[in-house]
């Protein structure tokens, strides 16, 4: 995976890490209007759509971004969720459609970001991931920084990329897999230490002054826009963003685009028009040619096959039900401890995690060891000759953490956070936080329980995304309803299931039958039964808020 590294133990792969939440940062795609929700700061918001936490953003980058930005919030009210799509198989485990690549290339400022903005706020699709190809510009020397500093470095050629990391990126990306993307300041001319993790798409856009520069890339592209803005107004516009937004003077901004930006422009970016579909004149303001190309990207990826999210309500939870139970199930022995009838729900629950915990690890391999004892003598014992991490699903699934650390001695513990969202039924990527180098290692995939498997689904999904193997996948519940275990094991083989107990089916609602209650709100005490007057103060003064 292309990536630039950082030194923590963890990783913070997706949302928001606790010092960064509701704090202004450099920004996605769009300008000071696009809303992107703080899922961290808002732990208690149980429906996306009706999210507070909002923050606004500044900055024109979607993908060179600080790495809380993967769900933004249009003008239109859509939202857009720029770092990956739910993670839907089929039955024999293939995954969706490859995404569909439209480049965007034109001069600096011409309105490739704009446009490509208003092309994601059109298109009404929620998984829409646009990558920059600022985040692409080379490292340089301290030679050449200092050359930067006198704008004697030309950052409008093609050296000035690095196309290699590029190409890879967005072939990982047309798979659907993970990359890590660089995050580029212009104000320092530098890397930013952190990267970008993106995930595979329906739509990719790519925009770039040199975005049709190298063939291979070219033929990536389903769609190819050039942005035709003329050379008064680039320059007017780049001005005012270079003083405003990139830490530049006046006369520093036109004397780069004198030597530099304009010739650059005439003999390497110009060409690129012969190279498109569909040239765009004067940029984000042409909403007819906007709605052209909207029109022929839907109408392409109907062709393909893409069918707009379907809510899992629709979706036939049986569909794998004529299937026998999979090989890849392990349930724990049936003794009198796995069935301790008890009332003293986290007591039992805690001791049933550490059955399971035990049993899983009995998964990873083991070799022969030779210890010396301090009598002297030979001891012939085993060892565990593979790594193991746990990740535990947010919040339930953490709950485990306690019987993994008991086994496993200093065993790392990433964490998901994976919400349904209430209207359409489908998981969403909250929050995200791996080991590092996580495919390295086996992987304790922790929930205390598995209703229809699409939370289990796309935690999965996420970690093939880092290139974790299936193979190293273990996924440990309390609790499993057959439905999920079906869906789990048909679309991923080579994952193991491991639980204490099966349950026959999920009703209407998507709960376990006959299940356990919430297995969450039992265990932290957060329960609120029907009628009951909540005690806490959860925003509204008049009505208190209801569970069942
Ligand atoms: N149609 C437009 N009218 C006014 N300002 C615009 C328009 N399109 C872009 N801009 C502004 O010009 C600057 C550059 O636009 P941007 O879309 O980021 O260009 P690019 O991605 O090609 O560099 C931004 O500050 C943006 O807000
Ligand atoms: N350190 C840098 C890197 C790039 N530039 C200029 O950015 C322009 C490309 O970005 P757009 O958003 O305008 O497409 C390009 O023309 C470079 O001159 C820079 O000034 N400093």
């Amino acid at each position: 995976m292309p990536a630039v590294s950082n030194d923590s133990d963890l990783k913070d792969k997706t949302a928001t890490q606790d010092k960064n939440a509701n704090k202004v940062v450099p920004s996605p795609i769009g300008e000071r209007r696009v809303k992107i929700h703080d899922p961290i700061s808002d732990r208690k918001m149980l429906n996306p759509n009706q999210g507070p936490g909002h923050v606004c953003r500044r900055g024109r980058q979607l993908s060179s971004s600080k790495s809380e930005d993967h769900l933004m919030t249009t003008d239109l009210g859509m939202k857009v969720y720029t770092k990956g799509r739910p993670p839907w198989y089929d039955i024999h485990g293939q995954t969706l459609n490859k995404p569909y690549l439209i480049g965007i290339c034109g001069g600096s400022a011409s309105g490739k970001t704009t446009v490509a903005k208003s092309i994601i706020e059109r298109l009404g699709m929620p998984w829409v991931t646009v990558l920059s190809m600022d985040s692409f510009y080379k490292v340089l020397s301290s030679a050449q920084h200092e050359l930067a500093s006198k704008n004697e470095y030309n950052f409008d050629t093609p050296d000035a990329f690095d196309f290699n990391l590029l190409h890879e990126t967005l072939l990982r990306l047309s798979e659907g897999k993970s990359v890590d993307v660089p995050v580029y300041d212009f104000t320092t001319h530098k890397r930013d230490i952190n990267t970008n993790v993106m995930y595979g798409a329906d739509v990719l856009i790519f925009e770039g002054i040199l975005a049709f520069h190298l063939k291979e890339i070219v033929d990536l592209m389903d769609i190819k826009v050039f942005v035709d803005t003329d050379a008064d107004t680039r320059l007017a516009r780049r001005l005012s963003r270079d003083t405003g937004e990139r830490g530049r003077d006046f006369s520093g901004v036109l004397d780069q685009y004198i030597r530099h930006v304009k010739p650059a422009f005439e003999q390497y970016i110009a060409p690129g028009a012969k190279v498109a579909d569909v040239i765009i004149p004067r940029g984000g303001e042409n909403l007819v040619a906007i709605d052209l190309i909207v029109r022929q990207v839907k109408t392409q990826l109907v062709a393909r096959g893409y069918e707009a999210s379907k809510p899992i309500k629709d979706w036939d939870n049986n569909a794998f039900e004529h299937l026998p139970m999979p090989q890849s199930l392990h349930i724990v022995k049936d003794t009198p401890q796995i069935h301790h009838g008890n009332d003293e729900f986290v007591f039992y629950a805690e001791r049933l995690m550490r059955i399971l915990i035990e049993h899983a690890v009995n998964f990873i391999s083991y070799e022969d060891v030779e210890v010396q004892m301090p009598n002297g003598k030979s001891y012939y014992g085993r060892r565990r000759n593979a790594e193991l991490c746990g990740v535990a699903v947010m919040r339930a699934g953490e709950t485990l953490e306690k019987s993994l650390r008991a086994v496993v001695k200093d065993c790392k513990v990433g964490k998901i956070l994976i919400q349904t969202n209430c209207i359409t039924m489908m998981p969403e990527l909250y929050f995200l936080r791996l080991p590092r180098h996580i495919n390295k290692y086996k992987v304790l995939l922790m929930d205390a329980t598995v209703a229809t498997g699409s939370c289990a689904t796309m935690a999965i999904r996420i970690l093939l995304d880092h290139d974790v193997l299936e193979e190293n996948i273990i996924l440990c519940a309390l609790l499993m309803a057959q439905p999920g275990i079906q869906r789990i094991a048909y679309s991923f083989p080579r994952v193991k299931l491991i639980t204490t107990c099966v349950d026959p089916a999920i009703n209407e609602l998507l709960h376990i039958i006959p299940g356990m209650g919430n297995f969450g709100d039992r265990y932290f005490g957060t329960e609120v039964r029907r009628g009951e007057k909540a005690e806490f103060d959860i925003g509204s003064d008049d009505e208190p808020l209801l569970f069942n």
